[in-house]
């Protein structure tokens, strides 16, 4: 098996999908692995090397011979037209965004194929690898931040954003404020039993005075007063449908409504089920954190939803997701995940052939 590892076209993107401790066993379960060498990935073109990695040219693949495995994390440049490999990355074509068609007729003209990592799924629909974790920690992480630095009059993640070496540059801004002197913040996890929720929690750990864990049983039948009654919110839900409404506008400026500090980690304010409908679009690492209204004690109700959290952690994200897509690599394309990916795209391309 050959496996083309690509250089990734956002200029921002320093996340890989595969580190080089995990590039080191691929080859030595027999896999023969190429590295585009890279600007920005987290990990140095060195340590691919020292793993017995081949070391390409960045942009290379589009060269690669047919047989090869094509692997990155996100989209691929525009060009070229056709697409005669199979490749695994994150596509985000398949839920009708924009220029899903013409992306589908590159690999329909070329008889490539596409495995879209959100859809590796097992057989009962559970992702094979994800960066939920570390979006939770992250986005849980930049709020008790904020949260802390207010309470000191400083800045904190609100002068803006760009990625961290590792989570331990993150850890001391906290502790070096949490350190401070004031109280440490009450902080409430909603959907705190998946991924993102534990990151959340574990990363609220760092300074909390106590954090509330809330999962489906507790939010079925809502007290938002008991919602309410923290200083710190992180919403780390995956909703699927109506009925979760955490906070709208009507409930934030209450007298027991003591929330000061959100984080939106689900992050979906375009959707119809957005259970945090108190804000219209994401923020950004430029500028991430917004006012939404003002609390029970007059304070100003700041919130933060970056839609690329993971990102800002980069070492930490891809070691994890590597961790997580290794076993399925070693066994590509034999595992139900590499059938049920495979079974998507297919059905996408009929989709595509009679749209026409
Ligand atoms: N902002 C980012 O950069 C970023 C990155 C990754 C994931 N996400 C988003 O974070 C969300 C969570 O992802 P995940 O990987 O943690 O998912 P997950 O499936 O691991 O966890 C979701 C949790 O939500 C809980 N839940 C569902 N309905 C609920 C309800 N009504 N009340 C309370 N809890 C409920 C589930 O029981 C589960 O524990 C998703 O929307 C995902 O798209 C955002």
């Amino acid at each position: 098996m050959k496996i083309h590892l690509r250089d990734e076209d956002r200029p921002t993107e320093r996340r890989a999908p595969v580190t080089p401790q995990h590039a080191r066993t691929l080859i030595e379960a027999g896999w023969d692995v190429d590295v585009e060498t890279s600007a920005k990935r987290i990990f140095p073109d060195s340590d691919y090397n020292a793993a017995g990695c081949h070391m390409k040219p960045a942009g290379s693949w589009i060269d690669a011979p047919g047989d090869t495995v094509i692997l990155g994390l996100k989209e691929l440049p525009s060009l070229p037209e056709t697409l005669p490999h199979r490749m695994i990355h994150f596509a985000h074509i398949y839920k009708d965004q924009h220029g899903w068609r013409e992306e589908l007729r590159r690999f329909a003209r070329g008889g490539g194929r596409l495995y879209d990592l959100e859809f590796l799924v097992d057989s009962e629909g559970r992702r094979k690898a994800a960066f939920g974790y570390w979006a939770g920690w992250v986005g849980a992480a930049l709020a008790l931040w904020r949260h802390l630095a207010r309470d000191l009059g400083a800045a904190g993640p609100s002068k803006g954003l760009s990625s961290f070496e590792n989570r331990d540059a993150l850890r001391s801004e906290i502790e070096t404020l949490a350190q401070g002197g004031k109280r440490l913040p009450r902080a409430i996890v909603i959907g705190a039993k998946g991924r993102s929720g534990q990151g959340a929690v574990d990363a609220l750990s760092i300074a909390c005075g106590e954090i509330t864990e809330w999962d489906k049983e507790e939010t079925a039948d809502l007290d938002r007063r008991a919602l309410t009654n923290h200083d710190v919110l992180v919403n780390c839900v995956l909703v699927s449908g109506p009925g979760l409404l955490l906070l709208t506008p009507e409930n934030l400026g209450g007298p027991d409504q003591k929330i000061r500090t959100i984080s939106d980690v689900s992050c979906d304010p375009l959707s119809d089920y957005n259970p945090l409908p108190i804000y219209r679009e994401p923020t950004s690492w430029k500028r991430p954190f917004i006012t939404v209204g003002m609390n029970g004690d007059g304070e100003e109700i700041e919130l933060t939803a970056v839609d690329n959290l993971p990102s800002l952690l980069p070492k930490e994200a891809s070691e994890d997701f590597s961790r997580q897509l290794l076993p399925s690599l070693l066994s590509f394309d034999h595992g139900e995940e590499w059938r049920a990916a495979l079974d998507l795209f297919e059905s996408k391309i009929r989709k595509l052939e009679m749209a026409g």
